[in-house]
């Protein structure tokens, strides 16, 4: 990120001109045909220094490069400074220049470990401690609710970063999670969110946890709100609030005015972006549903891949690689979208997760210098757990006429080995035939053989598969915390990357603060026909029906 545009960059211009050369020649069956060797060329095995257990591998070998389009992805990088920009993110500097801050959620999972100046870091330890304590309290019983009983429901209210790390995290940990005790999470504004979920909960026995970072989401408290007269209407004392509302919050002020005590208050810094906050004191609900142990393995296998990330060079870097093969796509392809298939049930939330993630880091068209890009930044991320994509969208991903990039993620063994392991090996053939389906497709030659003469023209094409579109696969011994927690490390650090080559500040998120302000200005309208002023013709309308049906 020198300033300059991506299309600027040497390696840019050349990857370009390989592109228009090249394209046609790259296909997949050749190139495996060609080299015998181009799996161990192209995976890698990553295996955390700290902790072997963490371990998977990544098969890169299935994408549309050769070694010498790989090098030029990767000068491109180094032309970018990449290494630069990393190693500034890791001392604290100010790289997320339009909020001047610094961008350090590896310091909520540094243990000690990187030397990172910035004021708050210094505080991660005693908010960990705060954490353990308060959550070994609520599951072993000590903690009580106001009529002397034990919390087994938590809500966690929150949305955005404050919501979607930490849904995604207890869905993918659930194994490790403490049974009788239930995770709510209400984040959107429709009461129906948080009327359906108080409806199953006992006012005695749950607790609240009111996450956000600035404490000022327009959601978030008018949730945090109903839920506190939800509360009060058995409670009745405002003094029983401190056993059943806590606060995770950067604004100590605004916790306070809500009437939450602030020793129930753990603490974060404006250092930690919401997208990138599941490791902070968002965290709360995955330490209380699967144990403070579990969510420090958590934390330890994000450092172990943070480390990876920092100190390997490029050419064996996994998330620079990702990140690289992602451009190679997005930029000269044209590929508009990347797919994220977890063949784990547990990870059903990992593409809703990694759509922020990716989304509101790298959604971007102006570059840090201000100016407009010509080139295509960040892809729009989607995806569902396997095999149910299968049965709905793999059609078009197969055959129709868009190239649609996938990472195909799986655990090696299930954590419910039913039925002898029967539907485990039955998913995992299919997490292995999609890739290669995708991949060599099937001949108009192999459908005409397989159909016989008489078979005609138009029943032989619609049953060919081109093939030649590109995935990796991801595979893991077993889903751990520590796996987890590298396998977001290895995302996050892959958007960093794309970010930096694309020259935009990947940490601010200045694209949804126009629908926030029209949406107050329109609350403010609703009431009166009258109102209704300053709209076009469309928005005017939509109101004016609205103001026809609306019923209080
Ligand atoms: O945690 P909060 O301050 O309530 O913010 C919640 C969310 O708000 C906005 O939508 C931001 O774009 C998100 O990045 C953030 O995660």
């Amino acid at each position: 990120m020198s300033g300059k545009l991506a299309t600027e960059y040497a390696a840019w211009q050349k990857l370009q001109r390989t592109y228009d050369t090249e394209n046609t020649r790259l296909i997949l069956s050749d190139l495996f045909a060609q080299d015998p060797n181009r799996f161990s060329k192209f995976s890698k095995e990553y295996v955390d220094a700290t902790d072997p257990a963490t371990t998977f591998l990544l098969d890169y070998s299935k994408n549309l490069i050769t070694q010498p389009i790989l090098d030029t992805l990767l000068s491109l990088a180094r032309e970018a400074q990449v290494e630069t920009y990393r190693d500034k993110m890791f001392a604290g500097e100010h790289i997320n220049t339009s909020e001047d801050r610094a961008v350090l959620h590896v310091a909520l999972r540094n243990f000690n470990d990187f030397q990172i100046q910035e004021s708050g870091v210094e505080e991660v330890v005693g908010v960990l401690a705060h954490i353990k304590e308060f959550s070994e309290a609520v599951r072993s019983g000590s903690w009580k609710g106001y009529t002397g009983k034990t919390i087994n429901t938590i809500v966690n209210i929150g949305i955005g970063g404050s919501d979607l790390g930490p849904v995604m995290v207890t869905e993918a940990l659930k194994p490790y999670a403490k049974r009788d005790l239930t995770v709510h999470f209400v984040s959107n504004i429709d009461g129906t969110h948080i009327a359906e979920t108080t409806r199953v909960c006992d006012p005695e026995r749950t607790l609240f946890i009111i996450a956000s970072k600035t404490f000022t989401t327009q959601e978030t408290i008018t949730n945090a709100e109903s839920a506190r007269d939800w509360f009060l209407s058995f409670a009745k004392d405002k003094a029983h609030v401190a056993k059943h509302f806590v606060a995770l919050s950067t604004n100590k002020n605004a916790v306070q005015a809500f009437g939450i005590d602030t020793a129930n208050m753990f603490q974060f810094w404006d250092w930690v972006g919401g997208r990138y906050s599941l490791w902070s004191a968002i965290g709360l609900s995955i330490a209380l549903y699967i144990g403070y142990d579990n969510f420090e393995s958590l934390l330890k296998g994000a450092h172990g891949m943070d480390k990876h990330f920092k100190e390997t060079p490029l050419e064996n870097n996994l998330p620079v690689l990702l990140a690289v093969i992602g451009i190679w796509y997005n930029d000269f392809y044209g590929a508009q979208t990347h797919a994220l298939l977890p063949y784990d049930q547990y990870l059903h939330k990992f593409a809703d997760y990694f759509q922020q993630g990716d989304m509101e880091s790298n959604g971007k068209f102006v570059t840090k210098g201000g100016q407009r890009v010509d080139y295509q930044t960040g892809p729009i991320i989607w995806g569902a757990a396997g095999t149910n994509g299968q049965h709905s969208f793999y059609q078009l991903v197969h055959q129709g006429t868009k190239l649609i990039p996938a990472d195909f993620i799986a655990p090696a063994t299930s954590h419910n080995p039913i039925a002898n392991s029967k539907h485990h090996r039955i998913l995992l053939s299919n997490f292995f035939a999609q890739p290669e389906a995708l991949a060599f497709g099937k001949t108009e030659e192999q459908v005409r053989k397989e159909l016989g003469s008489g078979t005609s023209e138009a029943l032989v094409k619609s049953k060919v598969f081109e093939g030649n579109r590109p995935s990796n696969s991801i595979l893991f011994p077993l889903m751990t915390p520590g796996m987890l927690g590298a396998l977001i490390a290895l995302y996050e650090h892959k958007i960093f990357t794309q970010g930096v080559i694309w020259g935009i500040n990947s940490f601010d998120q200045m694209g949804v603060e126009l629908g926030k302000v029209l949406a107050k200005n329109i609350l403010s309208q609703l009431d009166k026909p009258s109102d209704v002023t300053g709209h076009d013709s469309s928005t005017t309308g939509l109101i004016q029906y609205y103001q026809k049906y609306r019923k209080e």
